[in-house]
């Protein structure tokens, strides 16, 4: 069996972070691993707390696992301050992790800040380079290109010019936040591809971000292309908004168990 490690935060509802995370390896049929972050205390209406965990914690989380289990993949979401970014850095290049998928989570959908201010360079300086795909949403990626303002469809394709000046990662720009579409863009190598998805009406959106990345991870260990492995999870994050649950009363989870129980 594939074996596929997420490094993220807990989310105490279950609907993102390392929850939503292991929910997908399931699905697909990977074995799934978690090195934790920071614990967020949470549910569908928003954050109330977070303990970030010590670097050294997160250290030795990925060296108990990287010293015994061989990794196939490796997905990458809240990361919480810069400490934790270079260590993770650190260990990536001493474990050689490959099929890494880096969620640059920084804000979470009710408006949290889940990645301190100082950290976005050290998440740009060091992971970004070791990262095979990068999966920022308009905000993200705004963030990341200095705050070039993306908004729309032709505002992605401009900005995958500005991405390729910073790193030779695949980069998936999450349409999600599009007023009437959900498309992504795929730039990578020299081409890029358009993942089209009609806007579902729902507020149940909590954790896609965290589902996407993790359903690329599991592809990619599963041995698909970078195209293929985003296509597949393009469909599958698509299903499981499609199919979300009415949980709370925020923003409800996505539905990973929509292709077992109809
Ligand atoms: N209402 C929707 N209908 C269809 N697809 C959606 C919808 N909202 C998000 N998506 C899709 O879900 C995936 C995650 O995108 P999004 O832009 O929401 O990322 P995100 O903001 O990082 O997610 P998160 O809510 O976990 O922070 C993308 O493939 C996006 O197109
Ligand atoms: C632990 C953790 N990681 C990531 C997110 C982002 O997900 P969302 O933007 O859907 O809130 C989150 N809310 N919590």
């Amino acid at each position: 069996m594939k074996k596929v490690l997420t490094i993220a935060g807990s989310d105490s509802s279950g609907g993102a972070g390392i929850q939503a995370d292991l929910k997908t390896f399931c699905a697909h049929k990977v074995y799934g691993m978690s090195i934790i972050t920071a614990v967020t205390a949470q549910n569908t209406l928003g954050v109330s707390h977070i303990e970030t965990l010590s670097s050294l914690s997160v250290r030795k989380q990925i060296e108990a696992v990287a010293e015994d289990i061989d990794i196939d993949a490796v997905k990458i979401g809240m990361l919480s301050n810069a400490e934790i970014i270079l260590t993770v850095a650190e260990l990536i290049k001493r474990y050689k992790f490959k099929n890494i998928v880096l969620d640059p989570v920084m804000i979470s959908t009710t408006g949290f800040d889940l990645l301190e201010k100082d950290a976005k360079e050290a998440l740009i300086q060091e992971l970004l380079p070791l990262a095979d795909v990068i999966t920022p949403n308009l905000h993200e990626a705004s963030a990341i290109l200095d705050g070039l303002e993306i908004k729309s469809k032709d505002d992605m394709e401009k900005s995958v010019h500005a991405f390729r000046k910073l790193t030779s990662s695949a980069v998936l720009i999450k349409g999600g936040h599009l007023v009437d579409d959900a498309a992504d863009l795929l730039a990578y190598e020299d081409k890029f591809r358009w993942y089209d998805a009609p806007k579902i009406n729902t507020n149940n959106t909590h954790g896609t971000g965290c589902t996407l990345s993790s359903a690329i991870a599991s592809n990619l260990a599963l041995g698909l292309s970078v195209e293929q492995a985003v296509f597949d999870a393009k469909e599958y994050i698509t299903g499981a908004i499609r199919n979300s649950l009415d949980i709370g009363s925020g923003n409800g989870p996505t539905n990973h168990l929509y292709r077992l129980i109809r």
